[in-house]
């Protein structure tokens, strides 16, 4: 019988996506933060229990979908690593799936993926040496973001003897931290994150330039 799954999304409602500065003032940066969580609810959905795991409270309304939320001011490992430690106190009743919320390109398909592969623990590496999504199947893994966290997760899982896996995709590796990826939200998706970004006046290029430009500033 498969095993049930707990989907797991970290998500900072307020000062997050401090990266992109230079390209979204802070209520945008808000703004298409909710939006880029709403397409990683639209790839998760139907997979199992899902809970927001949220550095700030925020209304549910803002986020327009009902979902689990549970809001922790712990740092994110701390917060992951106590919520895998109960979930191995109750004797484990479902493997947890660590999905990021900075993943607009994300789709079922992708989920499916990770889904299908072996071993006690499966990573899926972001860009830049991060991890974007976690399967993990054994109580005994930890989490340790941050800074290159795809092979410290590697390391970890060797050092506690876990068999692992390594689940690539270019959906799944796309993590919209740096103003040059909001291009690939453009290129590669049709969801609320490509909505949001239109809306702001973003388009593709046709000059050649820069693969993005900017026609207005819309007022938010
Ligand atoms: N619950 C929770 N989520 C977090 C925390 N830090 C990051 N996240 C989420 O984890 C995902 C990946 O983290 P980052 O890419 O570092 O996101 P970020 O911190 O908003 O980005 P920067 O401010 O540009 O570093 C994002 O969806 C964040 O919302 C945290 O401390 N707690
Ligand atoms: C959370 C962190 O995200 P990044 O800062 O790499 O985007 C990581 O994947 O370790």
């Amino acid at each position: 019988m498969l095993q049930s799954i707990h989907v797991i999304i970290p998500f900072k409602a307020r000062e997050g996506k401090t990266r992109l500065s230079s390209a979204l003032k802070p209520a945008e940066r808000r703004l298409f933060a909710f939006a880029m969580l709403r397409d990683v609810l639209a790839a998760v959905f139907g997979q199992g229990r899902t809970t927001i795991l949220s550095r700030q409270e925020f209304r549910a309304e803002e986020l327009g979908i009902d979902v689990e939320i549970l809001q922790s001011e712990l740092e994110l490992n701390d917060a992951l690593n106590s919520l895998i430690s109960h979930q191995a106190d109750l004797d484990w009743p479902a493997d947890i799936l660590i999905v990021m919320a900075d993943l607009p390109l994300l789709r079922e398909k992708e989920i499916r993926g990770i889904l299908s592969c072996q071993g006690d623990v499966v990573l899926c590496p972001g860009r830049g040496g991060g991890t974007n999504m976690i399967l993990i199947r054994s109580p005994k893994f930890r989490t340790c973001y941050h800074g290159l966290s795809f092979p410290e997760h590697m390391a970890y899982a060797r050092k506690a003897c876990l068999n692992f896996s390594v689940f690539e995709s270019f959906r799944a590796g796309c993590d919209i931290d740096e103003p040059q990826d909001l291009a690939e939200v453009l290129l590669h998706s049709d969801g609320e994150a490509k909505k949001a970004l239109e809306m702001m006046g973003f388009s593709l290029s046709e000059s050649g330039r820069s693969i993005i430009e900017r026609h207005y500033q819309k007022a938010i």
